[in-house]
């Protein structure tokens, strides 16, 4: 592999006796990773199905090691398709398993396309609490929201802006927050090529200001007692432990925590770079150490001093439903369903359960507020995609339910329609009991709902 002489002689005065450990690591293959998605599946029903050959991996419960990644194809799989899992490289889950998000926290991930640590957070809440999910690039942001869509995730609102302007929504509101912030990427150089090619030195100090800013910026809306991780994938001193000695230094109510268990972690580096001493309580993943990427994390914490903020209500009441509207979705949830959605809002045709926020948010670019049910179109109600990742196959009074090993489960995520005996109106389609999206019988054959930018290829 090639890599720029610059870095190779940083990572020399870094790394010492460990350098050329370090070099070979950059020989081995990559490692594969696949996280499994609690809220739709326990652990060991999971392994139950041996779909995959995997290896559990030791920071994360729900993590393994794909052996046969090429071979297997995860994401091809129709159980992909359910939002069964999410396929991650193993080092990028110990950021949030040192977080250590807990059911009921309201969680802020301001960084956080396109999701693989949003969908971590979501899973360890059981949809009780909030997460907040950010990203500035209104690009990536949309692979952000497929993703909390395919997770089935009740309890998120998705925004795409600066730290800057959402920051004063949140004032010492949030539990635990996590910065997985935009880096140099060099932990990630044998994956990543753009990374690779794109590498600077100049690039390092740009990034850590960028950091510096989202940290600064990110700070206020963490409450008193509240935890920080700040996470990168790169080896770079600049933008980990001289990043978070400023940012120390600059906001002295927060402190550096220790970072318990973890003992594949390497201690933090600040004598390298004059650092505080304390720093070394940030954690380093050395390639030549785990089987994983490299990464860097600190887990900070905001001293209890500050006063708390007082909360407002969001969404005072916007009930805003003629009666027909009203009773064109009754009806639907009569045919359709055995569940009864309450506190729905409508904003233009669409309808939506929001998330249960004690805070009014305005001035920012929201993309998403809890779960879209789906649209009021002419005297027809139209389910959406996310709705139906976030029910079981019990909820629904008409299911179509689909062997994983039967070629019309390829059909129907292919897009295609499927000739299967149904029940006439909206079909909940499963596959091996796992909801994945509607279609509309007329009794023997189904059109398909299936959202057309998911299908399968
Ligand atoms: C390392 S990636 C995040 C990966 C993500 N946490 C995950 O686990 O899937 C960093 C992200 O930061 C976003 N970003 C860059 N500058 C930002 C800023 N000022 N505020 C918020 N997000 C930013 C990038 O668009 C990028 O998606």
């Amino acid at each position: 592999m090639n890599l720029p002489e610059n870095f190779l002689n940083i990572m020399k005065d870094i790394l010492q006796d460990e350098y050329d450990d370090f070099l070979k690591s950059f020989e081995i293959e990559n490692v594969k990773g696949l996280r499994i998605n609690t809220l739709k599946i326990d652990k060991y029903s999971f392994i139950d199905k041996n779909l995959f050959n995997l290896e559990s991996i030791p920071w994360c419960n729900e993590g393994f090691y794909m052996k046969n990644y090429d071979e297997e194809r995860p994401a091809k799989h129709p159980y992909y398709h359910c939002g069964l899992y999410y396929i991650q490289e193993p080092s990028a889950m110990i950021p949030v398993e040192v977080l250590d998000p807990q059911p009921g926290d309201k969680v802020l991930d301001i960084a956080a396309a396109p999701g693989g640590k949003t969908t971590q957070i979501a899973a360890k809440l059981q949809n009780k609490g909030v997460i907040v999910s950010n990203d500035i690039s209104p690009k990536r942001v949309r692979a952000l929201e497929k993703n909390i869509n395919l997770f089935g995730i009740k309890n998120s609102i998705i925004l795409n802006d600066s730290p800057e302007n959402i920051k004063n929504n949140f004032n010492n509101y949030f539990d635990k927050i996590l910065i997985d912030a935009p880096c140099s990427g060099e932990g990630m150089f044998k994956r990543d090529k753009k990374a690779l090619s794109d590498w600077d030195e100049k690039n390092n100090n740009q990034l850590s200001i960028l950091q510096r800013d989202i940290l600064s910026n990110t700070a206020s809306m963490l409450k008193p007692g509240g935890r920080l991780v700040y996470s990168t994938c790169t080896f770079s001193l600049i933008e980990n432990e001289g990043t978070i000695d400023w940012f120390l230094k600059e906001f002295p109510e927060f402190k550096v925590l220790d970072i318990e268990g973890l003992h594949s972690l390497s201690a933090g580096m600040p004598h390298l770079i004059g650092a505080s001493e304390y720093i070394s309580k940030t954690r380093r993943a050395w390639p030549h150490k785990i089987h994983g990427d490299g990464h860097f994390i600190a887990l900070l914490q905001k001293k209890n001093s500050v006063i708390e903020d007082i909360p407002q209500p969001i969404f005072p009441n916007k009930n805003n439903f003629s009666s027909d509207e009203l009773s064109i979705i009754n009806q639907f949830f009569i045919d359709t369903l055995n569940v009864e959605e309450k506190n729905i809002i409508k904003i233009k045709n669409k309808v939506y359960i929001p998330t249960d926020i004690d805070r009014n948010i305005s001035g920012v670019r929201i993309i998403s507020n809890g779960i879209y049910l789906g649209e009021l179109k002419k005297n027809r109600f139209i389910p959406s995609q996310q709705y139906a990742m976030t029910l079981e196959m019990k909820d629904a009074k008409n299911v179509v339910n689909i062997s994983s090993k039967d070629i019309n489960s390829y059909k129907y995520l292919k897009g295609e329609t499927i000739m299967l005996e149904n029940n006439k109106g909206w079909n909940l389609i499963c596959i091996d009991n796992y909801p994945c999206g509607w279609a509309k019988g007329n009794g023997d054959s189904l059109k398909n709902y299936y959202e057309p930018s998911w299908r399968m290829r």
